[in-house]
């Protein structure tokens, strides 16, 4: 047990200094030999969102990659083969492996389970990128490159971390235990049947779970992660025929089915962003004066959030209410629809058939499968009442369910005391409105417990053009996993 104003305890000490001398190491070139550098794996291309043959082939490279590099740091490291993957075409992909990688195994020590994924989203020049996503670049202390901050860097943030003690010939204070993914961004297809088969293997030693795989809130100011948003992805089709019509033939005597489909999107969600299916507010967790408490405490400018965002007014106008919205409120965002006319110009077009996507946001303690009926019975009710003789299906696609810790943990306080360390301050608590599906799965399944460390700043633009992690973020980070290991070890 240490804080900032205690001097850091001497092997720590030691670690700190490895991690700062070495630090171009780590972002530019290898000395050591199990050391690979930021740079040679963000120069793989491993996109899992498109399917075809060369990305998935960088995929299998990546995971090869990475497995090599545990193996020479010492690790026990299995490559889980995940079989193939089906695509709605037909075709058939494979799967990259899942790595489940061990060090250490006292069984005196705590272990300590990292989970991260090394595939990203697509990345593409032209896109709007000022360098070249695929080459880790550096500018005014910031690492450019696709997979910088989402999730490579803090993925290789550990694996540094734990080389340091093995550089100075340190015994680590923890077992450490890997589970990398190359599948993530694209729903970690295959993951859950691989968490069932493992939960009383790989996982039953494990006393701890990991993930670095969301950003903080602020641009300078650290944060823990309890909580993070779950997902319903619905599709809503409405079909006349398969074939369009010219609306100078047909137009007045059809029950045209976009017009069908864009009342139902319109019956959703009101302009006050108020989400309209009846009794989906049922189960939202009630909201009690100290939780309230702990919106005010965090660190957010919303004026300059508002500007970086380049909005010209939010829904909500209060730091708390904003805060609310995004990670303890439902939310329901229309996307897109499939067979719409979406060219330029003016086609005289009557879509035969469209698909509309739209998904909810889910917060404790909303239920995957009492929303998907809500929702399908609204969209039957206000369909009904149009007296179409057009069809509709609606269907979930994704039921992601949300995830909520209990902040009390032993592992909330070791990753409290480790940031009090690296930064001299406490970090926001903070809970995120996106989804990490297997943090849930973590829970559910292996009935294990999950803390979120963040690494990388507000402003990291994951998915994004230009994304890229701070030196800073990347090498403090890396110095925070060191002093975690150390606070869990304590304990423990
Ligand atoms: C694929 N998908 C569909 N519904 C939810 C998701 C996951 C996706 N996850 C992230 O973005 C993680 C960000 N750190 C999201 O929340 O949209
Ligand atoms: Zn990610
Ligand atoms: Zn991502």
């Amino acid at each position: 047990m240490f804080s900032s104003s205690s001097p850091l305890p001497a092997p720590l000490e030691k670690v700190f200094q490895y991690i700062d001398l070495h630090q171009d190491e780590f972002v530019n070139y290898a000395q050591k030999s199990w050391i690979i550098s930021f740079g040679e794996w963000v120069a793989i291309e491993s996109d899992s969102v498109q399917p075809v043959p060369h990305f998935r082939q960088e995929l299998f490279r990546m995971m090869a990659v990475a497995a090599d590099m545990l193996q020479r740091l010492g690790a026990h490291v299995a490559s889980v083969d995940m079989g193939s993957q089906q695509l709605p075409d037909g075709q058939s992909l494979p799967i990259p492996p899942v790595i489940l990688a061990e060090l250490g195994n006292d069984p005196t020590k705590a272990t300590v389970c990292f989970y991260g994924h090394l595939d990203v989203q697509p990345a593409d020049r032209a896109d709007g990128w000022l360098t070249d996503p695929y080459m880790l670049t550096e500018v005014d202390g910031k690492l450019y490159g696709r997979g910088a901050t989402d999730n490579k860097g803090p993925v290789l943030a550990w694996i540094h971390a734990v080389s340091a003690f093995r550089a100075l010939e340190r015994d680590l204070p923890v077992n450490i235990k890997f589970i990398i993914e190359g599948m993530e961004e694209a729903g970690s297809v295959a993951l859950e049947e691989l968490m069932e088969k493992e939960k009383d293997r790989f996982f039953s030693g494990v006393d701890y779970i990991v993930i670095s795989d969301n950003l903080w809130i602020s641009q300078r100011k650290p944060a823990i992660t309890y909580g993070t948003r779950g997902n319903s992805y619905f599709t809503v089709e409405v079909k006349c025929r398969d074939q369009d019509f010219h609306s100078g033939t047909f137009g007045g005597i059809l029950h045209e089915p976009m017009a069908d489909l864009v009342a139902l999107l319109g019956s959703l969600v009101d302009s006050s962003g108020h989400i309209l299916v009846p009794g989906i507010y049922d189960e939202v967790a009630p909201l009690t004066e100290e939780e309230i408490n702990t919106y005010k405490a965090i660190d957010l400018d919303l004026e300059e959030y508002r500007n970086s965002s380049q909005v010209a007014k939010f829904l909500f106008n209060t730091k708390e209410e904003i805060l609310m919205h995004l990670w303890r409120y439902p939310s329901l965002s229309i996307h897109g629809i499939e067979g719409a006319f979406d060219e330029p110009g003016a086609k005289t077009v009557i879509p035969g058939r469209v698909i509309g996507k739209f998904s909810i946001r889910l917060v404790p303690h909303m239920n995957v499968s009492v929303v998907e009926k809500q929702v399908t019975q609204h969209l039957e009710d206000v369909f009904s009442k149009r007296n179409s003789s057009n069809e509709m299906v609606v269907s979930m696609a994704l039921g992601l369910h949300p995830w909520i810790a209990n902040i009390n943990n032993t592992q909330y306080i070791a990753a409290k005391r480790a940031i009090r360390t690296v930064f001299g301050t406490d970090p926001d608590m903070i809970r995120d409105g996106s989804t990490i599906p297997i943090a849930k799965m973590f829970q559910e399944i292996v009935h294990k417990s999950v803390v979120m460390i963040p690494l990388g700043a507000v402003d990291d633009g994951e998915h994004s053009q230009n994304e890229k992690i701070n030196r800073w973020n990347y090498i403090e980070g890396t110095k925070v996993f060191a002093a975690f290991f150390f606070e869990m070890a304590q304990l423990h």
